[in-house]
């Protein structure tokens, strides 16, 4: 069983009063684990089916089909398809391929023209016409999803429930959206599908069919996050962990490869706008430094810039070929 507190986030939508209750809840799992499951979310489990079908049916296709939707023709807005072992994760290749998305910008978008890396068009497979609108519509429901989250997260830090709105993911700045589908195949030898790290940015939440494999690095050690029917895995990431100056956590999790089943897991993470800085608040001013005991040893608290700057900093580790050759191109 898994020991993740599992909180129903229909209060923020019915029940000011309920509210309360779950802020104290949030605030106990983001002070303990970082991770936590939500249900009462309002996704639409049709929806998230047909999604479950159309990832199936494109990954079953053969990598000469995927190829026309390869990373480096995304470019520099880093979208589309990699092959197994193409993402690395603290230097070690992932037992996964996968798809990545994020907003879809056209071309004369003003960071598309001006060249901002992560910026512009998602890569479709003209052989799966029924997946674009279909992930647009996931990503659409789970940005909802994430700003009652932040809501909640925002009330149990005794802000005002729009704080994040107002200050990061709203207001003048657009959230920086990362959707991605994974594939892990079965795996003859036990090995990591994704190794250990921490998340970025703001928030995730993770969509995952009933295979498993996510395990959680707890105060108590590590614990599995199996997936519950109808729930979502939500965890926080760097820049809350830096927020709070540590008094909530950006937890190290990793993804234990099947022997038995191919799993699928579909992960929206859910950042601050490209250009914000963040900024700790005034209280967490005074709270310990973090980095002799990160996974990575870089300390997100004594960063300095924009979450844009240390969204690219992380994705020239995972995708070092695609980074230098971006970078050829600026
Ligand atoms: O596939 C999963 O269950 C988790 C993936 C993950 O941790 C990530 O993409 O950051
Ligand atoms: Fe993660």
């Amino acid at each position: 069983m898994s020991a993740l507190p599992v909180l129903d986030l229909s209060p923020l939508r019915h029940d000011p009063a309920a509210a309360d209750a779950l802020a104290r809840a949030i605030a106990a799992a983001c002070r303990d684990s970082g991770f936590f499951y939500v249900v009462g979310h309002g996704l639409d489990p049709t929806l998230l089916a047909r999604l479950e079908a159309l990832s199936r049916r494109f990954f079953a296709a053969a990598d000469a089909d995927k190829q026309a939707l390869a990373m480096h023709h995304g470019g520099r807005a880093w979208r589309g398809w990699f092959p197994l072992g193409g993402e690395l994760t603290s230097g070690q290749p992932d037992l996964k391929e996968g798809l990545y998305f994020g907003t879809e910008l056209p071309a004369d978008h003003p960071r598309v023209r001006a060249g901002v890396p992560l910026h512009g068009a998602n890569l479709w497979p003209a052989w799966l016409p029924e997946l674009r609108p279909v992930v647009l519509a996931v990503m659409a429901q789970l940005a909802e999803v994430a700003q009652l989250v932040l809501e909640g997260v925002a009330r149990s830090l005794g802000l005002a429930p729009e704080w994040f709105r107002v200050h990061y993911t709203g207001g003048t700045g657009e959230p920086t959206q990362l959707f991605r589908i994974f594939h892990y195949p079965a795996t003859p030898q036990p090995g990591w599908g994704v190794g250990e790290h921490t998340d970025y940015g703001l928030l995730t939440l993770l969509v995952q069919d009933d295979v498993g494999g996510l395990q959680v690095k707890t105060p108590r050690g590590w614990i599995d996050a199996p997936p519950l029917p109808g729930a979502l895995v939500c965890n926080i990431g760097d820049m809350l962990d830096r927020l709070t100056g540590g008094w909530y956590r950006s937890t190290p999790h990793r993804v234990r490869a099947s022997t038995a089943r191919d799993r699928l897991s579909f992960p929206f993470f859910f950042d601050p706008a490209w250009d914000a800085e963040i900024v700790p608040l005034p209280r967490a001013a005074d709270l310990p430094d973090d980095a002799a005991e990160r996974w990575d040893s870089a300390s997100v608290h004594a960063f300095r810039g924009t979450y844009g700057e240390y969204l690219l900093g992380k994705v020239a580790r995972v995708f070092p070929a695609l980074h230098a050759a971006v970078k050829a191109e600026m």
